[in-house]
């Protein structure tokens, strides 16, 4: 899989746990606790994705920038916004 690939993927990912709501899934606990738990983890993953950006170096960034996508991914599977809805407005907006 080419790394664009994976944000697809993932998406595809979070849909199959939000369809099948396996026991051990992490994003099925998410959506049980429900959209506004979900926008509350996007705020928190934020925070954290900007306090490892001002204090605790590339690779805590890294972890952190990867745990705020998981979570907005998450929230725009709830909201029904798809990555390609998302791309579509990014390339909208390139100059
Ligand atoms: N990319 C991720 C991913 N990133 C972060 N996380 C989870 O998000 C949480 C982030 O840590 P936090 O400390 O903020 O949250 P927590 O304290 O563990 O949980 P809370 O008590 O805060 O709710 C951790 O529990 C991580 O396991 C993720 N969970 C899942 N994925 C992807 O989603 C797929 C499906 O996962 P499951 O739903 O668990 O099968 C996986 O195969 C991965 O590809």
């Amino acid at each position: 899989m080419s790394e664009n690939e994976i944000l697809d993927k993932l998406y595809n990912i979070i849909l199959d746990r939000l369809r099948s709501m396996p026991e051990n899934s992490y994003t099925a606990e998410l959506a049980k606790k429900g959209k506004g738990y979900i926008a509350r983890k996007v705020g928190e993953e934020a925070v954290e994705a900007i306090v490892a950006s001002l204090d605790e170096g590339r690779e805590r960034f890294i972890s952190e920038a990867a745990d705020l996508i998981y979570h907005l991914w998450v929230l725009m599977a709830v909201e029904n916004v798809s990555p390609d809805d998302l791309y579509k407005e990014l390339k909208r907006r390139m100059k």
